[in-house]
């Protein structure tokens, strides 16, 4: 041997030598594994196997055989087993692996498709499919579709494929499960294509938000629809939360265009109002009212009617004699029983009978009813002095009948307008007193009102019997455009009225006076009206006394 040949020999003895270092220490270390050494062992015999049979499926078996249950394919990677692949190998290892919560991804699909179903069927949203006391009740059918689904599961070792059952099993998760799955994805493939930590970082707070916005989603979908969903397949839940989305987006876009204000259009022929019903009238006195608002333009009514200054003689009267609202206390210093039903109408302290009391005596009498009419023909053959109490209707016509003869109850009322349909003739003494229908406003229909209105205007135009018509108004309202167009019908007719202003106690003694003043001044120039304008109140008595006085003496003087 040459000293080139040995240089060569004794280099390749050490390199041989390194490497066999080299494969002890690997062995070493592997050692160390524990079982994976077997399991790569395992696998390289495996190989070598295959590599002399030449077929993959018996590579598989003979794993298989061996009673792991792990299934790895022939190339040493793990394999996945789909539900339409080895039957019957994964049902019989699926039954020993029952209610496992792990799903390959076809199976899982399978199962959804298959849970979709037996929802339809079952019309519960909320229940688990895989609650095993649930699947004892269900019916066979139920049962048979449970039996699918377990062939579907096999236990897959990747953590990958893991998708929890009962999140697909819940109708409401539905949603929820496909973007968490949509998240994981996202996640997953961001670790595939090797990310840098920060972007990854940035990735997961943006699924972590997404995540959070699904879930307040679905918690305030599942707030909204809870009752519907009970009853509804996924499918409609979910394309009522698509039209509700759009309903929403509607709404928005809604929200953005300018607000239309409605326009309400007021009919002046409409009389359900009582306050447009007073705006009725006929165009002359339209005409006349136009013109008294231009000469008092820049002034509202309230203002004209604050501007009144009554006259000291009015003021006085209203003052003694009680008139406008009174507080008890001072009717009662004032020595009246304030027990008593109209107590400023008699003596303050009566004892014996009320009607005894009157100090006018025709108003002892009593009153009886004795005629009602409701057409002109039917009227009573005239004979008595008549007094007539016309009036919107409600404004106190028949309770003023009731405290001026004291007798209460004869005449009817009520609260609600319209009770007095009829003329109703009532005799008292040598008198007769008449209670017309009221006009304006009342519950009624039109057409009868009109009637009505025609009955009382033909009475106070014809009746020749007629010494009086005592014209109500309400103080706190004065007169309406149809008082004014009865007073014009009587001032043509020359039918003799009386300004009658009702309901004093409502108001407050100063304003009884100015209603009083401007009722004066508003008629002043008319020739049948008869002065003064009384006040009075039924409820409260006052004023009633001066108006038996001055009633009293039609029945004095009347001629027939
Ligand atoms: N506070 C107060 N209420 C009164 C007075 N007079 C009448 N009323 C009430 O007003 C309402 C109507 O009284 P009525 O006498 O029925 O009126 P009317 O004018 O006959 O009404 P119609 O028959 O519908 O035309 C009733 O609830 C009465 O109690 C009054 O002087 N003071
Ligand atoms: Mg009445």
């Amino acid at each position: 041997m040459s000293a080139e040949e040995s240089l060569r020999y004794k280099i390749n003895k050490k390199f041989k030598l390194d490497v066999g270092k080299l494969k002890n220490s690997k062995e070493r270390n592997k050692s160390y594994k524990g079982e994976n050494v077997a399991h790569k062992n395992l696998k390289s015999r495996e190989k070598g196997r295959k590599d002399h049979h030449g077929g993959r499926e018996e590579g598989d078996r003979e794993v298989y055989g061996k009673g792991r249950f792990q299934l790895v394919n022939s190339d040493g990677k793990r394999k996945r087993i789909y539900a339409d692949q080895y039957g019957d190998q994964g049902t019989t290892n699926n039954r020993k692996v029952k209610n496992t919560k792990s799903l390959s991804r076809k199976g899982q699909s399978q199962v959804s498709d298959d849970s979709i179903k037996r929802k339809s069927r079952t019309a519960d949203p909320l229940r688990s499919i895989w609650a095993p006391n649930k699947l004892k009740a269900a019916t066979s059918e139920t049962k048979r579709s449970y039996r699918k689904v377990e062939d579907t599961t096999v236990q897959v070792s990747s953590g990958k494929w893991y998708t929890k059952v009962n999140e697909v099993g819940t109708f409401d998760g539905d949603r929820n499960c496909l973007l968490k799955k949509q998240t994981k994805s996202k996640f997953e493939s961001g670790k595939r294509s090797a990310k840098t930590k920060e972007e990854y970082k940035l990735e997961s707070g943006r699924n972590a938000l997404l995540k959070k916005q699904n879930k307040s989603n679905y918690d305030s979908s599942k707030h909204l629809d809870h009752s519907q969903s009970k009853s509804a397949t996924p499918s409609v839940s979910n394309k009522k939360s698509a039209q509700r989305q759009k309903s929403l987006a509607d709404s928005e876009t809604m929200d953005d265009q300018p607000h239309k204000r409605k326009r309400i259009r007021l009919d002046p022929y409409d009389t359900s109002n009582k306050r447009l019903d007073d705006g009725i009238i006929s165009d002359e006195s339209t005409k006349e009212r136009k013109k008294e608002l231009e000469k008092d333009a820049g002034m509202s009514m309230s203002a004209q009617f604050r501007a009144i200054q009554p006259s000291p003689s009015i003021l006085s009267f209203v003052e003694d004699n009680f008139l406008g609202r009174r507080r008890l206390i001072e009717l009662k210093r004032a020595g009246y029983n304030t027990d008593l039903s109209a107590p400023l109408d008699n003596i303050p302290f009566s004892t014996s009978s009320e009607r005894e009391r009157i100090e006018e005596n025709i108003f002892r009498n009593k009153l009886t009813f004795f005629a009602a009419a409701k057409v002109s023909s039917s009227f009573p053959p005239p004979g008595l002095p008549e007094i007539a109490f016309a009036g919107r209707s409600n404004v106190g016509k028949s309770s003023l009948l009731n405290s001026l003869t004291r007798q209460w109850g004869v005449a009817r009322t009520s609260d609600k307008p319209g009770l007095t349909q009829t003329i109703n003739f009532f005799e008292l003494g040598n008198i007769c007193l008449v209670d017309l229908p009221g006009y304006g406003f009342a519950y009624a229909k039109e057409e009868v009102k009109d009637s009505w209105e025609e009955l009382v205007k033909e009475y106070v135009s014809m009746r020749v019997n007629l010494k009086r018509v005592c014209l109500l108004i309400d103080t706190k309202w004065g007169m309406k455009p149809r008082d004014r167009e009865l007073i014009d019908l009587m001032e043509r007719y020359q039918t003799k009225y009386q300004i009658v202003m009702t309901k004093t106690d409502l108001v407050f003694p100063i304003d009884v006076a100015r209603r009083t003043m401007q009722i004066e001044e508003s008629l002043k120039a008319n020739k049948s009206l008869v002065q003064p304008v009384m006040m009075v109140s039924s409820k409260s008595g006052a004023g009633i006394r001066s108006l038996r006085t001055v009633l009293s003496k039609i029945g004095r003087f009347a001629k027939l």
